[in-house]
């Protein structure tokens, strides 16, 4: 079995692949100083709450936060004799290469977003991520990341205004009733809310123009369905989008015996 982990800057999720369907899927807060000592007590406490046991054989890894890694590839090789592939490594192989600039990197969750969603759609598309950042990843006619966009959070956003406004609360996005608040929180919610429906329309329409092509718009992080329920943003929203690009570049490594 398959233990695919995708660690974001806000959480950490830890799914089990048995080769036809996700056993269960974990979460956690992304800690860089969590210990694989305690990575394995969080999880094999829900394994056990869940009566879970997995025959685990392979780990693979995706990191936005660089400083996690060191301690997930020694849990992985303690606790399961395993030798993890980490995505973005040179050791972990690739379905296609990205295309962006000599000498840049590219977020590996982007990458394998890309990769994910090639697999169920085909090529041609655009990836939107609502995560600690919300992140288009544009992939090509062969599947390929080609580059993308990076805006803030829509949680960072309104957690921005709370830390820089002495008078502004902190508050959880919601669809407001009315764009006109008649409220402080009301008033915040319609600038983060609209704002982003905004932003969503506009990226995604000045993507497809610069590209001359049409595009399928695949959204993934919970925040998706918020958006969704106003107007037609996406052609899809797949949750498990990122995990099932783990899969699907874990299959390619052992395709290619890696
Ligand atoms: N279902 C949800 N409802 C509301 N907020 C959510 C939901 N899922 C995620 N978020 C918020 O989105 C932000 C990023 O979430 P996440 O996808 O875990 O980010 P990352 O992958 O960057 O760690 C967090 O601030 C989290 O609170
Ligand atoms: C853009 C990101 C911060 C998004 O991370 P996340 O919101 O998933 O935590 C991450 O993909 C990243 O650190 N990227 C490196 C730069 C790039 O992708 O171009
Ligand atoms: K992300």
């Amino acid at each position: 079995m398959l233990l695919c982990i995708d660690c974001g800057n806000t959480n950490t999720v830890f799914s089990i692949w048995d080769g036809e369907k996700f056993l269960c899927t974990f979460r956690t807060s992304t800690h860089h100083a969590r210990t694989s000592d305690a990575y394995f007590t969080w999880f094999s406490t829900l394994l056990n709450h869940h009566r879970i046991e997995p025959d685990i054989t392979d780990v693979i890894i995706s990191s936005t936060v660089p400083r996690v890694v060191f301690n997930l590839r020694v849990f992985s090789d303690q606790y399961y004799g395993v030798r993890p592939y980490v995505v973005g490594k040179p050791d972990c192989l690739l379905p296609q290469q990205p295309r962006v600039d000599q000498g840049t990197t590219v977020g590996p969750d982007r990458i394998v977003n890309a990769a994910g969603a090639f697999d169920r759609h085909g090529g041609n598309l655009i990836v939107v991520d609502f995560g600690t950042a919300t992140t288009f990843d544009v992939a090509g006619r062969d599947g390929a990341y080609v580059g993308g966009v990076i805006a803030p959070g829509v949680n960072l956003s309104l957690e921005a205004l709370h830390m820089a406004a002495a008078a502004l609360p902190h508050v959880d996005i919601t669809k407001p009733q009315r764009v006109v608040g008649t409220n402080t929180v009301a008033c915040m919610q319609s600038g983060i809310f609209w704002g982003y429906i905004g932003l969503i329309k506009e990226i995604c329409a000045r993507i497809k123009e610069e590209r001359d092509q049409d595009m399928k718009i695949i959204a993934t992080g919970g925040l998706a369905p918020l958006f969704a329920q106003t107007e037609d943003l996406f052609d899809v929203i797949e949750p498990d989008l990122t995990m099932h690009g783990l899969t699907v570049i874990h299959k390619y490594n052992k395709e290619n015996d890696n």
